[in-house]
Parts: C-alpha cells; sequence; structure tokens
C-alpha cells in the first residue's frame, strides 16, 4: 500500500511535472500476478489493480489499515477491465465479465480475486471509501448499468457515461462509481470541464494501444496542468481541481467518486472563459 497526503491547489501551482506525477498520478497499479494499492487522503479513498496469474489474491489491510480486514470500516467498487474472472466474498462467488462490476459492502470479512484462465488472466480495478452501514454485495454486468449519452461528434466528446454505482443503481454509502466509452473518431472526455468541491474524484484510463497516450488536465480552472497518461494508469483527482482529458487515439475509463453527498449531478461547469 503506498501513502499519498492530500496536497492543496497553493502547493499544487509549484509543481514540477515529476511532482505533479508523484502526487496525482498512480502509473503502476497494474502488475501481473500482484495486488497494488495507493492510499490517498482525499476523502481516505484506497485505488488498487489485481491481475491473478497463479493462485487466488487477497483483498489485505495489511499493517496500514490497523484494521482486522480490509472491509471492517469500508465498502469497495470493483470493476473487471480483463478476461473472465471471479472475485470471492465470504465464500459467496461472483464472476466478472469484462465491464462488469461488483459493489461488496461493509463488513465482508474475505474477499479474494481469481482469472478464470491464468495464462489470460482478468484484471480487476478496485476504489475503496470508508462506510457507515451494510449495504447488500451486488452485481452489476455493464449491459443493465443506466446508460446517458452526452457530448457531439462536433465537438470530438461523443461519449456514454454507465452508472454502476449510483442513487439509482447499486446503493451503497458514498462511493460513486461508472465507467465513460467514447465513440469511435471521439477524444474529449469531460469537456466542457466541471469541479464538485464536495467529492473527490478518480479516473482509470484504459483499453488504450501500448503507443497510445491521455493529456489528462487537471487543477484549479484558472490554473490548469496536465499528466501524460499510458493504458491503465490512474489519477487522483482532488475536489478543488477539473479532470478532463484528451486522447491520441480512442480509450475508455472508469470514474469513481467519495465525499459529501450522494449527488451524481451537484458539479459546478466552468466556463470557458474561466480556463486558463
Ligand atoms: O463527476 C462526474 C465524472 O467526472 C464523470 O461522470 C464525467 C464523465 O464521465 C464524462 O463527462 O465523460
Ligand atoms: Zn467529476
Amino acid at each position: 500500500m503506498e501513502n499519498r497526503y492530500a496536497v492543496g491547489p497553493e502547493q499544487t501551482k509549484q509543481f514540477t511535472t515529476e511532482q505533479l506525477r508523484n502526487e496525482f498520478l498512480m502509473e503502476s497499479l497494474f502488475v501481473s500476478g500482484e495486488i497494488n494499492m495507493v492510499y490517498s487522503h482525499y476523502d481516505r479513498v484506497v485505488v488498487g489493480g489485481a491481475i491473478p496469474t497463479g493462485s487466488t489474491l487477497k483483498l489485505d489491510a495489511g499493517d496500514f489499515l490497523r484494521t482486522d480486514y480490509f472491509l471492517e470500516r469500508r465498502e469497495i467498487g470493483i470493476v473487471n477491465i480483463g478476461p473472465k474472472g471471479t472475485v470471492n466474498v465470504d465464500g459467496e462467488v461472483y464472476e466478472l465479465n469484462k465491464r462488469d462490476c461488483l459493489y461488496i459492502g461493509l463488513g465482508k470479512k474475505e474477499v479474494t480475486f481469481e482469472s478464470e484462465d491464468t495464462s489470460n488472466p482478468a484484471r480487476f480495478y478496485f476504489v475503496s471509501a470508508l462506510a457507515h452501514k451494510e449495504y447488500p454485495t451486488r452485481v452489476l454486468p455493464i449491459a443493465e448499468a443506466e446508460p446517458t449519452k452526452l457530448g457531439s461528434d462536433a465537438e470530438s466528446n461523443n461519449r456514454t457515461i454507465y452508472k454502476y454505482i449510483h442513487s439509482e443503481g447499486i446503493q451503497s454509502c458514498q462511493l460513486m462509481m461508472g465507467m465513460t466509452l467514447l465513440e469511435p473518431n471521439n477524444m474529449w472526455n469531460t469537456m466542457p470541464a466541471h469541479i464538485h468541491d464536495r467529492r473527490m474524484e478518480v479516473y482509470l484510463y484504459f483499453d488504450m494501444e501500448e503507443e497510445s497516450r491521455v493529456f489528462h488536465f487537471m487543477g484549479q480552472p484558472h490554473e490548469t496542468r496536465h499528466l501524460v497518461v499510458k493504458n491503465e494508469q490512474a489519477i487522483l483527482s482532488p475536489p478543488w481541481s477539473i479532470h478532463s482529458g484528451v486522447g491520441t487515439n480512442n480509450y475508455t475509463f472508469i470514474w469513481a467518486m467519495a465525499g459529501e453527498n450522494y449527488t451524481f449531478k451537484d458539479m459546478d461547469f466552468v466556463k470557458m472563459e474561466d480556463l486558463k
């Protein structure tokens, strides 16, 4: 578990490219045969990746959380971004095909990840937030997630947002999670940009070619910076920051939020003349 403290906008202004990347970019969540996690102090979310290639990989609190088990005080959303795999939750087995989501509620003690075919392993992405009560553990296949069409070809941002965990989908304490698919030849996400000072957000970019890059924009609207992102890398987006990107090729991303309210539409859109 890697620790990341929360930094503020005034400090962030002074950062070099390397410092920006160290604070906000998670470059190596996905490593074959490993489970890797980052603990962020923005709303205390844990972001992780697991690629089970041999035996199962266990979601473990280790000595970092100082709880007896990972979900003792937490809930978690998991999306498989690779070939078929299973998640075992206290003996109950959940199958996840590519793009399916599993939510596990507070208090479940043992969570393990497994691939159906270890030579072509599953790739589990997850985001966990603090929880105050147990909501039912539930799978939502991508086909049953609620789609919302946004953008247009003319603006190069024609895309569909699928919501998995939110007030009208899988219920949770504070975690919201979904996936955005761009139509072919559309490269912009979340432009016009927005901020929501009441919630932090995590972005995972994937389904990208090795040579493709996303230029992810962050920062206060009048003080933007960018991060150059490769396939299966994730971004911590502070509550004071925009989060928007443009790719050199098509890509998909998973967004997750945690924080004060549970209102997906709570977003303050940034006027174009205010972006600097
Ligand atoms: O607060 C909401 C999140 O930023 C995402 O839902 C935005 C997004 O997926 C998009 O516009 O493409
Ligand atoms: Zn947002």
